[in-house]
Parts: C-alpha cells; sequence; structure tokens
C-alpha cells in the first residue's frame, strides 16, 4: 500500500532532513580508491554477506539492530546504551549488527557505530538514509562494514552508483524493498543481499505477507539458488512464530530491532525469537 500521490508522508521528510545534513558536508567528489584508502587506514572489514550464510536448516542468522528510537514506535528504549545492548547481541548470538546512525528520525548517531566497533567483533551495517557518495564515505569512517540502500528514495542511475561504487569498494551492500517494482529495479543490480522491508515507510503499516510475497516474486525471476541474493527479512519480527513465518517464505536472515531494544532480558528474548529454547 503507498499513500495517495501528492500526501507528505514521513520518509518524504526525512529524505528531506537528509539532504539538509548532506548539503552541509564538504563539497567533494568520492572514488572507489577513496574508500578503499579510507578502509585500509581504518583497518579490517568485517564480511557482512559471508556472516550471514546460514545452514539451509535451522533458524535463520539474526541482524541485531540498536536503535533507541523510530518515527513509528517513539522512544523503544529510554535508558540506551548502544555499547551494552551490542555486546548483549554479540553474546546472545546475533550474527551482525545494525547501527541507526540518523539523528533527528531514530534517535541515533554516527558515533555509535565507533564505539560498537571497538567493543564486539560482529559486522557492522550503517542503517541511515544514504543519497549521496560522501555518506559512503562517512560510514567507512565510522566504522561500518556494510550500507543500507533504499530503493524507494533512490532514482536508478542513482541506486546503480552508489552500489557499484560501495560493492568495488569491498562494503556489503543491504538492497532494500518493499514491492515488487523496487524488486526488479534492486534485480538489475545483482545484489548479494536483498532485504524486504515489511514495513511501508510512508504508512508505517506492517504486513509479513510482504516478505511472503516477495520472496515468491523473487524464486520466480531468479529459480536458480546459486544465483539468488541472500533474503533478508526486515522490521515487524516478534515473535518465534514470525520467525518461523518469513524462513518458511525463504529468508535466509532476519533483521530485528524493536521487539528486542524493549525486551528487559534481551538474551532470553534472542534464545526465544531463534528457537533456542522452550
Ligand atoms: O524495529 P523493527 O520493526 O524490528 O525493524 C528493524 C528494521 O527493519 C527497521 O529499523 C528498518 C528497516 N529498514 C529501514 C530503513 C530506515 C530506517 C529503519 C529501517
Amino acid at each position: 500500500m503507498t499513500a495517495p500521490a501528492g500526501v507528505r508522508t514521513v520518509l518524504d521528510t526525512i529524505v528531506e532532513r537528509k539532504r539538509e545534513e548532506i548539503a552541509r558536508l564538504p563539497a567533494r567528489t568520492v572514488t572507489v580508491e577513496d574508500l578503499r584508502a579510507a578502509l585500509k587506514q581504518r583497518g579490517s572489514t568485517r564480511d557482512f554477506c559471508g556472516a550471514l550464510l546460514s545452514p539451509p536448516v535451522g533458524p535463520p542468522a539474526l541482524i541485531a539492530e540498536v536503535k533507541k528510537a523510530s518515527p513509528s514506535a517513539g522512544v523503544i528504549r529510554p535508558d540506551f546504551d548502544p555499547v551494552a545492548v551490542a555486546r548483549t547481541y554479540e553474546m546472545g548470538g546475533a550474527a551482525c549488527l545494525s547501527v541507526l546512525t540518523d539523528e533527528p528520525f531514530f534517535q541515533g548517531h554516527l558515533e555509535y557505530l565507533r564505539r560498537v566497533r571497538a567493543a564486539v567483533r560482529l559486522p557492522l551495517l550503517r542503517k541511515d538514509f544514504i543519497l549521496d557518495e560522501r555518506q559512503l564515505l562517512e560510514s567507512v569512517e565510522w566504522g561500518a562494514d556494510a550500507v543500507l540502500l533504499i530503493v524507494a528514495i533512490l532514482p536508478q542511475p542513482r541506486l546503480q552508483s552508489l552500489h557499484d561504487l560501495a560493492v568495488r569498494a569491498g562494503l556489503s551492500v543491504l538492497v532494500e524493498v518493499h514491492d515488487e517494482t523496487e524488486l526488479e529495479r534492486a534485480l538489475a543490480l545483482k545484489p548479494r543481499l536483498l532485504g524486504v522491508n515489511n514495513r511501508d515507510l510512508r504508512t508505517f503499516q506492517v504486513d509479513l505477507g510482504t516478505t511472503e510475497r516477495l520472496a515468491r516474486r523473487l524464486q520466480q525471476l531468479c529459480p536458480d539458488p546459486r544465483r539468488r541474493p541472500l533474503l533478508v527479512a526486515e522490521s515487524g519480527i516478534h515473535s518465534r512464530q514470525d520467525v518461523e513465518r518469513v524462513r518458511a517464505a525463504g529468508a535466509d536472515a532476519i533483521l530485528v530491532g524493536e521487539s528486542l531494544m524493549r525486551s528487559a532480558d534481551l538474551p532470553g528474548r534472542i534464545r526465544e525469537l531463534m528457537g533456542l529454547s522452550g
């Protein structure tokens, strides 16, 4: 479901604010050599894609999200300590972490990436609204191994150039879609990682049926599993049943924020979601 044409959505507002932020970054071009040099200076890159390869049976790989607040839920965790949460996620068995860095709408910070990186060994995704090459450089400088590209906010040529630049530099890219048209645009990039967002960023409605629908479409469009991107089911996953549902649909990995961040017993909550306890 999309918002009626002409109605301003929160996503429009977020993108507008992001453009203002980007306009304040120093004017410069960013080449693949710049990104490689920044990665080299930083030290190692952790293999985000590789960490998501889970055995075909059993629970999907978990990308656990470090998230204080969101425009749809408000403040999720008032006593937010990103480093403590990240350490608990790691001990609980997460394969990778996602760190929100958007400040105005998610109360995230780039600084959290750096602090989390120093505290855990897991690969890190920078979760933000990326529109410009300079944000790729920023992501590397602050410690990301992977970046999110949201198809809904990027015209195809820009999506393609950001994707190729990041991949050539050695970053993993999670390409996020929400409907069939976006899925086809994403597949034109030959991505290794495809995210299906169950939340419509325009209306905030959540429907796990989105993963089921788009996973079926993906299997039609890429019948050969060896050529298919890894499928990440994103958002709105709250229970063991939800995990089983998206797993049965074909998800290789799940991205979970809110239902973990709301829990007072994080390790227990992870075990419960992943089916590792009664
Ligand atoms: O908190 P949830 O419902 O478990 O969702 C996590 C993650 O999927 C969500 O934060 C997200 C998915 N895509 C995004 C794009 C921008 C901001 C946030 C997101």
